[in-house]
């Protein structure tokens, strides 16, 4: 997706009363599919706990409760969106099954679409896709809307965006030294959807305004494990792997993964550190999944320290690999190339 100059946001943001949340009932991570690797929970903090800064400036997960982010979004139902969200064209993604893997619109020019089994993109303004979720059935493709938040949509939006929490968010990416936020990202899909474990290269602030997500995160540490697909693939920054029918003989690394778990409710905020695969379920009986995210690029890199961290590795692995596929200028003499450079000599 081409990263939109995001809405501009500068406001005073005013703090609503402050009343009583209603009490959580702690969903139970058993929710969702049953897996074949141990995991564990992922913190969950109040967004002011000096231990949540603490896990954020780690880079390492945390989900973040009270902070009000997208409060102002909370009214943001199918009915308002359809009336608010303007003219604008979304993309829409169709999967035979409950996987939608993203791709990369523009690497698949050169590329071709066999990779695209089962999956396919379609841009439509956002009532017929209101349409289409509200007329599903078993047996219809299932459908999952990824599109930025640009300048294109209705004021009552723009008015929702400058009311997000900015104070809070601004405040994050200073203190972490993180570049610009890049854009925000309007989700919504069925309940039962999965987006495939993958990772992506930007600090994210991932917001949860109606249904439930179980996200199941892994450390960078874990490349060798995913056996991501090659950086010039329309799949880049994807696993190979499919989490629900693990194949250990293609990928025997596979055994040895351990996640860290959380469901995120509306009002729940997930920090996803940049390189940390995730996998997202949208979980059944939690209706229609909405979340918005708050994609920041990296920081200045200061002084390189050894030893290098894994994230630092996975960068240069794909700095790597671009300039071999440029300087070979052909996809199918990368394979080759990188086997006789490796094979019997560094395996
Ligand atoms: O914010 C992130 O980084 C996520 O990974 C969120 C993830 C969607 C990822 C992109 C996508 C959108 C539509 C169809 C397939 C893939 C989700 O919430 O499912
Ligand atoms: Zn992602």
């Amino acid at each position: 997706n081409e990263n939109p100059t995001p809405m501009s946001a500068k406001s005073e943001r005013n703090e609503p009363a402050a009343s009583q949340p209603p009490k959580r009932i702690e969903p139970a991570l058993t929710a969702g599919r049953k897996r074949f690797f141990p995991t564990e929970a992922i913190p969950r903090l109040h967004y002011n706990d000096p231990k949540a800064n603490e896990l954020i400036s780690q880079e390492r997960p945390v989900v973040l409760t009270e902070s009000n982010l997208v409060t102002t979004a909370m009214g943001w139902s199918l009915d308002f969106l359809k009336i608010n969200l303007g003219e604008g064209y979304f993309s829409v993604y169709f999967s035979d099954t409950d996987k939608f893997r993203y791709f990369d619109e523009k690497k698949r020019k050169d590329f071709g679409d066999d990779f695209l089994v089962g999956l396919e993109r379609k841009d439509m303004k956002f009532p017929e896709f209101v349409e289409l979720i509200r007329n599903w059935k078993e047996g219809d493709k299932r459908i999952y809307l990824q599109q930025a938040l640009t300048d294109g949509v209705g004021k009552r939006i723009v008015i929702d965006f400058l009311g997000f929490n900015w104070n809070w968010i601004n405040d994050q990416q200073k203190r972490n030294n993180w570049g610009q936020l890049t854009s925000n990202l309007l989700f919504i899909g069925q309940e039962g959807n999965i987006t495939p474990v993958h990772y992506d290269e930007q600090q994210n602030f991932f917001a949860q305004i109606s249904g439930k997500k179980k996200c199941t995160l892994f450390p960078p540490e874990n490349f060798d494990s995913f056996y991501p697909y090659p950086v010039h693939h329309p799949h880049d920054r994807q696993s190979q792997v499919d989490l629900d029918n693990p194949d250990f003989e293609k990928f025997p690394k596979l055994s040895s993964i351990k996640g860290h778990e959380a469901i995120v409710e509306p009002g729940d905020v997930l920090y996803i550190p940049m390189y940390w695969w995730h996998e997202i379920e949208s979980l059944a009986d939690s209706g229609i999944a909405t979340s918005i995210n708050f994609w920041y690029k990296a920081g200045p890199t200061g002084k390189i320290e050894y030893p290098l961290k894994a994230h630092q590795k996975v960068a240069m692995m794909r700095n790597i690999e671009k300039m071999i596929t440029e300087a070979l200028n052909n996809y199918e003499e990368v394979t080759p190339f990188m086997q006789s450079m490796v094979l019997g000599r560094y395996s």
